[in-house]
Order: structure tokens, then sequence, then C-alpha cells
């Protein structure tokens, strides 16, 4: 399976192209328009949200609700290209020079993309945008319409804002608020207190950034592959986690604290039920071992940094006369952590679709299903 997006973040559209989808899977344009308007939401997003109004059209590889083997092509109009169209395109030299963009902002793409594409900056930034990201949760999320078909379950929510850090007991309270919450924190008091993280970031022109978790459930152990590094799941999780806009590191399981304690604190011990087959007294390992998953949930966490455009901006270069200027201020976001967990589920449901289809290589869904079935039966039975 793979897919490839285009677009700019104020040309006209986002387009998408996925191939390599089993023929009769279900596919459902509401799903997708569902997910594309939660990635919109949360506390922190800029005057932009309030223009768009994401909606997939499905091109091609479809049809009536169940796709064709063929390529699925998908586009997202943006609403905001009838302010830009004037900035987005020119007719002459002149035009060219008044909408350059040369004063670059630091934790941008701006300034290396415009030395490394000698290039202004609205030519970078168009694209290192996470505008991008909302076909990427398209694209994501048919994968996701796949694994759901499959029974298996993603789940994310925020774990910190800003410094503020989401805390629970009990974990069917929690989950039971993290549905209910418009943005996946799982803890009222620190929902609160991130709200007021971020009034107090807008009034002083600042930005904020957090850390995401992500969980897959429901997985059999054996996807990926321990015999090759590029085939290891650990690996591509890690690349299409860190491949999101601002988002700088990630762990799995107990993360960087594996490295503080003793072997047995950390290793999950190997339990056997008759008629369940293998299992672990413990996920420390975030469900993955030599680059397979092991049958326990997937646990990851991600951070993501600081929105880049301050309103209060730092120093930078003019690119043109060297002078030390502040840098430039484009509309934007304070925080996008909750639009960004939106987008991680969806990058990760993407990669586990795609070790699904290498295991189980199916030109039809029946036949995917049917192997997936078998496997499980023989794990249980292992
Ligand atoms: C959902 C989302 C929304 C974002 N919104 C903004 C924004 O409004 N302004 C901004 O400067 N950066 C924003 N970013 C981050 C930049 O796109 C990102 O920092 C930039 O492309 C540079 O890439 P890097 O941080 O991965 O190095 C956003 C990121 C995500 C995931
Ligand atoms: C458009 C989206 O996010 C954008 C990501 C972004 C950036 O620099 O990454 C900058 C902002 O763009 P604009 O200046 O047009 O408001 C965000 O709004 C989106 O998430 O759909």
């Amino acid at each position: 399976m793979r897919f490839l997006t285009a677009g700019e973040s104020h040309g006209q559209k986002l387009v998408g192209i996925i191939e390599g989808l089993p023929a009769g899977m279900k596919i459902s344009k509401a799903y997708i328009d569902k997910a594309l308007g939660k990635r919109q939401q949360g506390p922190g997003r800029g005057g932009r949200m309030a223009i768009e109004q994401d909606e997939v059209q499905l091109v091609s590889g479809v049809r009536g609700g169940l796709s064709t083997g063929a390529p699925i092509a998908l586009e997202i109009l943006n609403r905001d290209w009838e302010n830009w169209e004037k900035i987005m395109t020119w007719r002459d030299e002149a035009d060219v020079e008044s909408r350059k963009v040369l004063t670059p902002r630091p934790g941008h793409a701006d300034l290396t993309g415009s030395l490394k594409y000698r290039t202004e900056v609205r030519n970078i930034l168009e694209r290192a945008s996470a505008r991008e990201t909302a076909m990427r949760v398209a694209t994501g999320n048919i994968a996701r319409q796949m694994l759901d078909s499959l029974g298996v379950e993603i789940r994310g929510h925020v774990r910190g804002v800003g410094g503020v850090h989401a805390k629970f007991t009990d974990e069917a309270a929690y989950w039971q608020h993290v549905e209910q919450s418009e943005w996946s924190v799982g803890d009222p008091l620190a929902e609160e207190q991130m709200e007021k993280q971020l009034i107090l970031a807008r009034e002083q022109g600042e930005s904020l950034g957090g850390i995401l978790e992500v969980q897959v459930h429901h997985l059999p152990a054996g996807l990926g592959s321990h015999v090759q590094w590029d085939r290891k799941l650990d690996g591509k999780i890690a690349q299409a986690v860190l491949s999101v806009q601002a988002i700088k590191g990630i762990s799995f399981g107990l993360g960087f604290e594996a490295g503080d304690r003793m072997g047995s604190k950390v290793h999950d011990p190997i339990c056997y039920a008759v008629g369940k087959g293998f299992s672990r007294a413990s996920n420390n390992a975030g469900g993955i071992e030599g680059g397979m998953t092991n049958g326990e949930p997937i646990i990851l966490q991600a951070v993501m940094k600081p929105i880049p455009t301050l309103y209060q901006p730092l120093d930078t270069v003019h690119l043109d006369t060297k002078e030390v200027v502040k840098a430039s201020v484009e509309r934007s976001d304070v925080c996008a952590v909750p639009a960004a967990l939106v987008v991680l589920e969806h990058v990760v449901a993407w990669v586990i679709a795609e070790a699904v289809m290498d295991k189980f290589a199916a030109d039809s869904f029946i036949e995917l299903e049917n192997a997936w079935q078998e496997y499980q039966a023989y794990l249980r039975q292992k």
C-alpha cells in the first residue's frame, strides 16, 4: 500500500492518491469527514479553522461505498483559496517582488527551505504547513476503516499541554471522559488548567506544544518483522509519527524510563492460557518487540514542540538586506496539540494497515478477513 499527497496550504485544494487497498472494502465518506472535523477542533486553533469546513471528495476507486481495488483519488477543497488567489498566483515580475516573504520564522521550514530551494519563503511555507495533515487524516482514515472492519481499535489522548499533565487513576472513567471531551484529555481538572495555560500563552503572543498518546488495541502478535531494518514496525511507526509537522520525539511503552530500571522491572513476563494462547503480565514494551507486535496493545507517546509562529516574534535576519528584524507573523494557531493527536491516530492507522497487508496480502477484503481470522485462530490454539 502507498499514498502520496499534494497541495499548498493556500492553494485550491489538497489531493491524495492511495494505491494497494483490497477490493470490496466498505468506505464511508461520512466517517472520513467526521475525522476531518475533529482535526479542526480544540482550543488554541487560529482563525483559519473558522474558514475551513473540511470535507473529502472521493474522486475514484470507490463505487457504491465499496473499494474497487483501483487507486483511490481524494480531494479536500481549501475554502481560504478565494482570499489567497491573488497572492498565490502572479501575473508579472513586479507582482512576484511584492509578494515575497523574506523574514523567516525560527522553528518553521522557512529559512532552510528557502536556502535549499533557492526561493523566497512563501514557496516553502505553503507546503511545509500542517494544512497537508488534513489529507493525511483522510488517507489514514481509509486505512482506519479497514482496521475497524477487522476489529482493531485506535485510541488517542492528550497527555499534556504546555507543562500541564493529565492524571488518571481509573482507566474506565478516564476513557469515558476522553470519549465525551472535545479534545481527548480525560482529566477535567487538567483540561481546565491547560485551557488557562492557553489563554496566558495567547495573551503573551506565545505558543504551546504538548505530549500525545496513541494506543492500538486488538492486534495479533506478528505484524512487522525482525529480519530487516526497514521492516521493523516500531521504526515504521516512528517514521510516520516524526513526519508530522512539529512532532519531535516518540517513545513506546515505558519509553525513556526503561533506561533507568533493572531488566526485571522492564521486560514483560510471558503467560499462557489454553484456548487464548500467549500473553504478557505487563506491557512495558508498548506492544512491540523485535520490530513485531507481541499481541499486547501498541502504546506510544509523542512530543509536539510549541508552534513556531509567535505573535511576539523572535529575531530573524532579512534574507535580502541581512538586517536583524522580527520574524514574520502569519495568521497562526497558538496550540494545535489536539489536532495533532487526530493526525497521529491516522498516520499510525496507515502504518498498521500497511503491516496487515504485508502479512495478509489480499486483492479482496474477504480474502483479507479470512486470512486474518485463520491466523487469530492459530494464535489462540498455539
Ligand atoms: C495540526 C498542526 C497545526 C499547526 N499549525 C501551525 C500554525 O498555525 N503555525 C505554525 O507556525 N506552525 C504550525 N504547525 C507546526 C508547523 O507546521 C511545523 O512546525 C513546521 O512545518 C516545521 O516543521 P517541524 O516543526 O516538523 O520541523 C502546526 C502543526 C500541526 C501538526
Ligand atoms: C490550515 C491548517 O493549519 C495551518 C498550519 C500552519 C502551519 O504553518 O503549519 C499555519 C496556519 O495556516 P494559516 O496561516 O493559513 O492559518 C494553520 O492554520 C490546518 O490545520 O488545516
